[in-house]
């Protein structure tokens, strides 16, 4: 064989290489021992350069297809196979109180709060440690330090707030009583102080507020909303109705419904609380998801499509939700999820506004969705808070001009230029978004035969194979990852330094949400987007958003903007727009109901003067990638 071919064949035995190292840190060496197709992996990395190797790569991928999957989600906590999988918390500690000192028996006594058909045998079972699964953290109770947050630039944030009677921010965790156990986790996360949309969200909501929250990506929404929630329960645990009695279903007390899989956070939080997480979503087996329910469940994190089947295979009642909290608010209600939303939450049994806590939170919301997301809301506080570090340069964004047949040799000259820069180190992560599932599995095979570990993530992916992409990804195996949309919202990956828009997306929206991938928790990041004349339509949106984050607008996207119509995708407002939105019952078209309906407005820092920001025209737009 020609030195070439060997050559060529060498990105096959790097990645079987990389799927080996991966198949034995994820423990699946029992599997490994016994199978004929994983031997396939073995093969090819031990032939010699000149032996021909044909076959074993496609035996290795096969193998990858069947083995793969780390048992790393949730509600994979006990899979089929009978692995524990630690982060997966499928089953809760001995002995809980729910009270704040966070040790000590249940509500309920050997029973989960909402099983009283004693599915939940908490004496049999142990919570598993989330935090054991941190690629990233240090061991739990480690030295406190942040992660990478810019603190000295919390002053400067430019927070809004309207609505009547808002709750004064806190600055310090300490100040607000969230209880023992809820604390101690703050403290293993390494949470020091409270990121901005923290100090103001978690007051609000430990007042019972409703809240239409809009912070930027990365700013630590999930915990300004988690923490209320979990809080929340272990305080009133003991009081209000029981639940009925009702064989096999089951009764949250809260539902918090995301668009995306990723959902790994509150278990986190409510590790040792007391407080029962269970997380559903599809994609993955439903009859683990209906036994994690059986043995009973506080706080319930679900996708709406499977939330759906489970309401209507009637295993979960809705009818005790103290607190709904929607997470990705805009894309929850917009024209992709609206009407499931609508069902779970408005045609179901759940509590109207009023008898229960609402609490909606995005990096974008626009007026439109403001306006619909209105109807699930009470007397409602609006919040909108600028970037940490007080405007989105954090994230220094590039937009080249790339022809659409010249898009991989660009990609190319940029891997190589970041490689030669030292920054595909180890921890130094790439996000590549594409249009299409084809266009993510071709570019990924293609960055993998022209040297660059890459792995990939569609919507035609398993949740199994996600995990494990994910996985690979995240811990630096394959620091590139090529991604449609479904991974444009919610992933918190650390380290990912780079996200480059090989395709760009229609809707200035998505690229807020893709951009936001890195620049995460006050770390500064890079995004390159690659543009052309057909995506002439986003050149204004993009060149205004630009402009209000301080970025070096290139004079050809001004000429672009400049001669493409104000269309679909502009961001209403005009002049001083800016992240964060702007509360639509401000507007005077909307105060129709005078100041009952428009509370007053409070611009806390005074870093929003003029009007503006997100808003008009949020166009028709993408149904659900995940499920
Ligand atoms: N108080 C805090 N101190 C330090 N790090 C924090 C704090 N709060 C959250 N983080 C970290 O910041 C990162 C981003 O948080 P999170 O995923 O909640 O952001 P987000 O606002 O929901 O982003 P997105 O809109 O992209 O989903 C996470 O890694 C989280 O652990």
């Amino acid at each position: 064989m020609s030195r070439a071919c060997s050559r060529a064949l060498e990105p096959a035995r790097n990645k079987a290489r990389l799927e080996l190292e991966l198949l034995s840190e994820l423990e699946l060496e029992p599997f490994r021992a016994s199978s004929n197709c994983c031997e396939a992996h073995q093969k090819l990395l031990n032939s010699p350069p000149g032996q021909k190797v044909v076959g074993l790569e496609e035996q290795a991928a096969f193998c990858r297809n069947l083995h793969s999957p780390a048992p790393a989600g949730p509600a994979m906590g006990n899979d089929i196979q009978g692995h524990v999988d630690p982060a997966a918390g499928g089953s809760h500690s001995v002995g809980h109180r729910r009270d704040r000192s966070g040790g000590g028996g249940g509500r309920g006594g050997g029973g989960g709060w909402n099983n009283r058909s004693g599915g939940w045998d908490r004496g049999r079972e142990r919570e598993a440690n989330p935090f054991q699964d941190d690629v990233d953290t240090e061991p739990a109770f480690g030295v406190q330090e942040n992660t990478g947050i810019n603190f000295d630039a919390y002053e400067d944030i430019p927070v809004e707030t309207s609505g009547k009677n808002v709750p004064p921010p806190v600055n310090t965790f300490a100040e607000i009583d969230l209880g023992e156990a809820l604390n101690l986790n703050i403290r293993r996360c390494k949470y020091v102080k409270p990121t901005p949309v923290q100090r103001h969200a978690i007051p609000i909501s430990l007042t019972g507020r409703d809240l239409m929250a809009c912070a930027q990506t990365g700013s630590g929404k999930t915990a300004a909303f988690c923490f209320p929630i979990i809080s929340g329960i272990m305080t009133n645990s003991q009081s209000g109705p029981r639940p009925p009695r009702m064989p096999r279903m089951a009764f949250p007390l809260a539902l918090i419904l995301s668009p995306t899989r990723e959902l790994y956070p509150t278990r986190k939080f409510a590790y040792q609380t007391g407080v029962r997480v269970v997380v559903a979503y599809g994609g993955a087996p439903i009859n683990l998801q209906l036994r994690e329910l059986e043995r009973g469940v506080d706080i319930l994190v679900a996708t709406p499509g499977r939330l759906v089947d489970l309401l209507e295979r009637a295993r979960v009642s809705l009818q005790m939700i103290k607190y709904l909290a929607l997470d990705e608010a805009d894309r929850m209600l917009d024209m992709g999820f609206e009407p499931q939303i609508r069902r779970i939450v408005q045609q179901m049994d759940m509590p109207p506004p009023g008898l229960r806590q609402t609490l909606l939170f995005s990096a974008t919301f626009p007026k439109e969705i403001q306006r619909l997301a209105a109807d699930f809301l009470s007397n409602y506080v609006f919040l909108a808070v600028g970037r940490v570090g007080s405007s989105t340069d954090l994230i220094v964004q590039r937009v080249e001009y790339v022809l659409e047949t010249d898009k991989r040799s660009h990609l190319m000259d940029l891997l190589h230029a970041q490689r030669s820069n030292g920054v595909q180190a180890k921890q130094a992560l790439t996000l590549v978004f594409v249009e299409t599932k084809k266009g993510a599995d071709s570019l990924e095979n293609w960055l993998c035969i022209n040297g660059f570990p890459a792995t990939s993530i569609h919507g035609d992916r398993t949740q199994q194979e996600r995990e494990y992409a994910l996985r690979s990804f995240k811990s630096g195996k394959t620091p590139i990852l090529v991604a449609t949309d479904v991974a444009a919202r919610g992933l918190d990956i650390p380290h990912v330094a780079h996200v480059v828009n090989f395709d760009l997306p229609n809707d200035i929206d998505d690229y807020v949400h893709r951009i936001g991938r890195t620049g995460r928790a006050g770390k500064s990041g890079l995004a390159t987007a690659f543009f052309n004349e057909n995506n002439s339509s986003l050149a204004r949106p993009l060149a205004d958003l630009m402009q209000e984050a301080n970025q070096e607008v290139p004079a050809w996207l001004s000429r672009f903007a400049a001669r493409s119509s104000y269309g679909r995708n502009r961001r209403g407002g005009g002049s001083g727009g800016r992240f964060g939105g702007r509360d639509f019952r401000r507007d005077s078209s909307n105060r129709g109901g005078g100041m009952d309906y428009y509370g007053g407005g409070n611009n806390v820092n005074g870093g929003y003067g003029a009007p503006g920001g997100y808003g008009g025209g949020y166009g028709p737009t993408v149904t659900s990638a995940w499920d």
